[in-house]
């Protein structure tokens, strides 16, 4: 997906089918806690994979056991994962298991359920931000309007190249996010088919948030 009709933008929908499966299991209301959060972790490495896919690489002088050569590494920004609270620590995790030198921010958001305006009561980032690439992590793009607050947040801190990840997406949301952060590219694993009059992701998964860890 790369056309708008305002322009063009960075949607990757991730689509390799261990992804698309174990996506499948999440949204299934049977999936227990603890298994919802096993998937996640599984399915954000996954996602990491697809994150970082066009890293830069340079070359370095090694030594392997039998003889010198050149060999690939990566050349480019250090990478901070920075989660939206509290969901987007069921993505983080698997996404250190594959890159697990990354730094930590975490952003607290939460959704006023009348108003869906997101409050902010957490900041917390490396303080060398600016200087890395940040890929932001939380499962649920609903009206975006929680993304699109964490990335202009990330920005005023000093961020300059950021992703956004998430498992689900409303065409919506994907809407606020792109048109308020055009630099910004966002991965998702679906872009499901509407929100619904409490700004839920419909068909969608529930309430991320609870599924992980279990508060109703
Ligand atoms: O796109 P939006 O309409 O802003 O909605 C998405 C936000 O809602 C959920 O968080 P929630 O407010 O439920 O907080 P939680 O992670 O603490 O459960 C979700 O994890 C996103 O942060
Ligand atoms: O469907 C939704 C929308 C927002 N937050 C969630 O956890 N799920
Ligand atoms: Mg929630």
């Amino acid at each position: 997906m790369t056309d708008a009709p305002n322009g063009p933008r960075d949607v990757t929908v991730i689509q390799h089918p261990l992804v698309q499966h174990k996506l499948t299991l999440m949204r299934q209301k049977a999936t227990s806690t603890g298994e919802f959060r096993r998937l996640a972790r599984e399915i954000s490495l996954l996602m990491a994979y697809e994150l970082t896919r066009d890293l830069p690489l340079e070359t370095a002088a090694i030594e392997t056991p039998l003889e010198p050569m050149q060999a690939p590494i990566l050349s480019g920004k250090k990478l901070c994962i920075v989660s939206i609270l509290r969901a987007g620590d069921g993505l983080m995790e698997g996404m250190l298991d594959l890159v697990p030198s990354a730094r930590v921010g975490h952003i607290g958001l939460y959704r006023d359920p009348e108003t869906l305006v997101p409050v902010e009561y957490y900041l917390k980032l490396p303080d060398d931000v600016s200087e890395r690439l940040v890929i932001v992590v939380d499962p649920m793009l609903a009206t975006g309007h929680s993304a699109a607050a964490a990335l202009a947040r990330l920005k005023q801190a000093g961020a300059e190249q950021l992703r956004f990840a998430c498992l689900l997406a409303a065409p919506q949301g994907v809407d606020v996010v792109t048109s308020a952060h055009p630099d910004v590219p966002v991965f998702t694993c679906s872009v499901d088919r509407e929100l619904d009059e409490h700004a839920y992701i419909r068909p969608g998964l529930g309430d991320a948030g609870d599924r992980l860890y279990g508060t109703k």
